[in-house]
């Protein structure tokens, strides 16, 4: 049986915007129904454009957010209805790891202090030896040196901010870690460091992560399991190496046709999606992919698919995934089973690459 140690029930965030004297009220559905479940000790990726509703989902689940409707619940306990002074055990136990190790540490504390301030919160009886400690430890724990302590954060790059950002997060002795988009701002090389890092703090640690990104490549080598977004929605889900290596729905199909082959010389077949994802104010009917989908025929335009409830495991949200014709069908690109060592350079090359066709598309367009 699954150790569920957060659940989402079809959640739902509306922000509503306008409603001025000569303004419409408009209404964006930034998540909208997501349902899913998180086990103790995985590693959960969500996955999917910008704009997908990403964001506002991890919001929600780390109770910064209250959705419009729908339930989170935290073992087994819902975080909604919380009052504020049951609130302490859920900041202690559910932590955040933010995108910008740039704004997110104040410039005027020292890495000592910023470290130090979760643990007068939550441990209040420490005395100022036992934390200066604790904090020392936790600096270590992240691969940073006790004298770090004294120093400010400019005086760090931008993947020792995120470190000091996660020995911070760490602090309070969290069993879960959200990372919202934790490595998109940093370098490609020591993205893959971090990458590195927060899977090593899993696996001593005993914690479980909840990882947003957009890019594949950055969750391909570390999660178990996956959740792709599509406008709000979840359109996949199940466990990553089901997911990567037999993608079912067309969306999954050409995120995945995206990932660079870190392999010399293998090609995987593209599928390129059409035009860009519709605004969630004004989700398409039917299928919400079905205006960007290869593969949409009549009803895509007016059913909408749900969850395929018969594979509880592997589920996808599309009418015709079964029948989309092999012909048409992209090879997803295979995966090799990889070792701890090998894991750091396939991961860099595929950045690596990223980054070098980015800069291509850049210099060409
Ligand atoms: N406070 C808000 N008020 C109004 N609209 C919002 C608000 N927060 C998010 N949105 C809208 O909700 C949608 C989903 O945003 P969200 O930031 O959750 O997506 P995301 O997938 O995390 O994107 P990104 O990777 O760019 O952060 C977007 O259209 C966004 O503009």
């Amino acid at each position: 049986m699954r150790d569920v140690i957060l659940e989402a029930r079809d959640l739902t965030r509306h922000f509503t915007l306008g409603g001025g004297l000569f303004e419409p009220k408009t209404k964006v559905r930034a998540v909208d129904g997501v349902s899913l479940t998180v086990n103790r000790g995985e590693t959960f990726a969500i996955v999917g454009e910008s704009g997908c509703g990403k964001s506002t989902l991890a919001r929600l689940m780390m109770r910064l957010d209250r959705p419009t409707s729908g339930q989170v619940l935290f073992n087994g306990q819902e975080v909604q209805d919380l009052a504020r002074r049951d609130m302490a055990p859920l900041r202690r136990d559910m932590q955040f790891v933010f995108q910008d190790p740039f704004s997110s540490l104040n410039p005027r504390m020292t890495v000592g202090k910023l470290v130090g301030e979760p643990l007068e919160v939550h441990a209040p009886e420490l005395d100022a030896d036992t934390r200066r400690e604790k904090v020392a430890a936790l600096l270590a724990q992240v691969g940073l040196l006790p004298d770090h302590a004294n120093r400010y954060p400019h005086e760090f790059s931008g993947g020792q901010r995120q470190r000091i950002g996660i020995a911070r997060a760490l602090a309070s002795g969290p069993r879960l870690l959200i990372g919202d988009e934790p490595v998109s701002a940093l370098d490609v090389s020591v993205q893959a460091q971090v990458v590195n890092l927060l899977n090593d703090l899993k696996q001593d640690l005993d914690l479980t992560l909840v990882i947003i990104a957009h890019d594949l490549a950055v969750i391909r080598h570390m999660s178990d399991r996956i959740a792709v977004m599509y406008l709000g929605q979840v359109v996949e889900s199940g466990p990553a190496d089901q997911v990567f290596d037999a993608p079912r729905h067309p969306y999954t199909h050409a995120l995945l046709s995206a990932i660079p082959e870190p392999e010399p010389g293998r090609v995987h077949n593209q599928l390129t999606l059409k035009g860009e994802m519709p605004s969630p104010s004004n989700p398409p009917a039917g299928c919400r992919f079905h205006t960007r989908c290869p593969f949409a025929q009549d009803n895509c335009r007016t059913h909408t698919p749900l969850l395929d409830a018969a594979d509880t495991d592997h589920q996808v949200a599309c009418h015709h995934w079964k029948t989309i014709p092999e012909a048409g069908k992209p090879a997803p690109p295979r995966r090799r089973s990889v070792g701890a060592e090998e894991r750091f350079a396939l991961y860099r090359a595929a950045l690596q690459t990223t980054q070098a066709s980015a800069t291509h598309r850049e210099e060409t367009s």
